[in-house]
């Protein structure tokens, strides 16, 4: 057989050797996407471990404990992202001259986002705090969430015992003032949960004045006390000036601590506090787990009340305070606050301590309370009379407001009927109560007022 010709020979040849780069750069391809493969992956878990490590994962608390959101969660939330930040300084600068940037914890709570409201009004920058714990239907909490972000405050979604939480926010944000309102509130309430008392009102404020203190600025703070740390405390009306050791529930116990506890850190590190003695508040947006609150509704639900009477079977009586003057009060406290007088933990200079009654002066027996709900609700109550149990209560709680008057001016100016139609008029049409009766004209006109129902004025 003839060799094949020269040609055909460098034809095969050079087919053969294109073969071979072909599979060789297949080769390469396959080598090279699995090392971008590998190293997309040890980017992306440095990445989160980035994440991780640098910012602090919000904390909520759907218990009383605080807790820390899950791994997932915290790594890709946005907190302590850029939007994330962008979002904490708009919301907290203020839009007036010298005007305050403050930090109010438990914004979304009823004091706190009737205080936050007002601040944002006359312009001053309000960052708000929250962990929507479940204490009461935190339906209302987000309720109450949307109308402040509607007026462009922003709340933080985290708990007073996330330490890290804290420093970043004061990292961020050089806050002149805190209004600490977030707490475990009830007085009841603390028989079945005493912890929850203790993790909120003594721990959470204690890691609240840590980061305040090592902050520089510090900010002037401004807090919620409580009427109930005068206890078994006799004398009439309550002045700042009686006795508070004898406290009747473990809420008043952690308030007076907290009282306790403020003046420590005045002391050592020179931080402004203000204790504010906050007799029995109510108003629209309330409190649903407050006397009034759940009247309210069991009166409209036919459902029976207790109406709680002393063991000397006297009236029970309690200094009801409408929200605007308590608002009023916060304010005014606020704005007479003295800077604090250290910085970085260091004190520099003694500083303002101070505390005061913010109530009604007029106390109220329970039973009239009622009468009031009864003809603005046009239904009369079930009332069932009982011997007040031995629950933390006190009989009745009387303000002396003398001092608040003399300081900022603080004079309350709303007697029980006149709030309380307020509150109706709110509850109604929050709850988009229909009159039960064409007879229910009290009930209707309160419906179909023309207030706004998200504002309390
Ligand atoms: O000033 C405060 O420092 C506290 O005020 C509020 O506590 P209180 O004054 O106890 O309010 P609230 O429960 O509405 O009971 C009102 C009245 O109804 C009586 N009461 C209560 C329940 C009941 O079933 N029957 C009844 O007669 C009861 O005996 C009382 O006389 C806040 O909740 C608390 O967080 C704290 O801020």
């Amino acid at each position: 057989m003839a060799p094949p010709p020269e040609s055909s020979k460098t034809a095969k040849l050079e087919r053969y050797n294109s073969y071979i780069r072909r599979v060789n750069s297949t080769k390469l391809l396959n080598a090279s996407s699995k090392l971008l493969f590998r190293a997309t992956l040890l980017i992306a878990l440095a990445l989160v471990l980035f994440f991780t490590l640098n910012y602090p994962p919000l904390s909520s608390s759907s218990d009383h404990a605080p807790h820390r959101r899950s791994f997932l969660s915290s790594t890709f939330s946005s907190a302590g992202g850029a939007a994330w930040e962008k979002q904490v300084r708009h919301s907290s600068t203020p839009r007036r001259p010298n005007g305050f940037s403050v930090l109010v914890t438990g914004a979304a709570g009823f004091v706190g986002s009737h205080c936050s409201l007002a601040l944002k009004k006359r312009g001053d920058g309000v960052l708000g705090l929250d962990n929507f714990n479940d204490y009461y239907d935190p339906s209302l909490k987000r309720a109450r969430q949307a109308l402040l972000q509607k007026h462009q405050i922003f709340i933080v979604e985290g708990d007073l015992n996330d330490g890290p939480l804290l420093t970043k926010l004061f990292d961020v944000v050089p806050f002149t003032h805190v209004l600490h309102l977030a707490a475990q509130a009830g007085v009841r309430y603390a028989m079945q949960n005493p912890q929850s008392y203790v993790a909120s009102n003594i721990a959470g404020f204690v890691s609240l004045l840590e980061v305040a203190k090592s902050a520089n600025p510090q900010p002037a703070i401004v807090w919620a006390s409580s009427s109930s740390v005068y206890g078994l405390n006799t004398e009439n009306p309550f002045s700042e000036l009686h006795r508070t050791d004898r406290p009747a529930s473990l809420y008043a116990a952690t308030k007076k601590a907290g009282e306790e506890i403020a003046h420590t850190y005045n002391h050592i590190y020179g931080l402004s506090l203000t204790g504010l003695r906050f007799f029995t508040v109510y108003g629209p947006w309330g409190r649903p787990d407050m006397a009034y609150f759940f009247f309210t509704k069991d009166i409209l639900q036919g459902k029976p009340i207790d109406v709680y009477r002393t063991h000397d079977q006297h009236e029970v009586a309690r200094d009801f305070t409408y929200i605007d003057d308590v608002v009023r009060g916060c304010l005014g406290a606020l704005d007479t606050a003295q800077k604090s007088t250290g910085s970085g933990g260091r004190k520099k200079a003694p500083a303002q301590l101070r505390v005061y009654n913010l109530g009604n002066t007029s106390p109220v027996p329970v039973g009239r309370l009622v009468g009031i709900l009864e003809s603005l609700l046009g239904t009369k109550a079930k009332r069932h009379v009982v011997t007040m149990p031995r629950n933390g209560d006190v009989p009745f709680t009387h303000a002396n407001v003398t001092l608040a008057g003399r300081d900022f001016g603080y004079k309350p100016t709303t007697d029980l009927a006149t709030g309380l139609r307020k509150f109706v008029k709110w509850y109604v049409s929050y709850y988009g109560v229909e009159p039960r009766s064409k007879k229910d004209t009290r009930l209707a006109t309160a419906a179909t007022g023309t207030d706004r129902p998200e504002e309390s004025d």
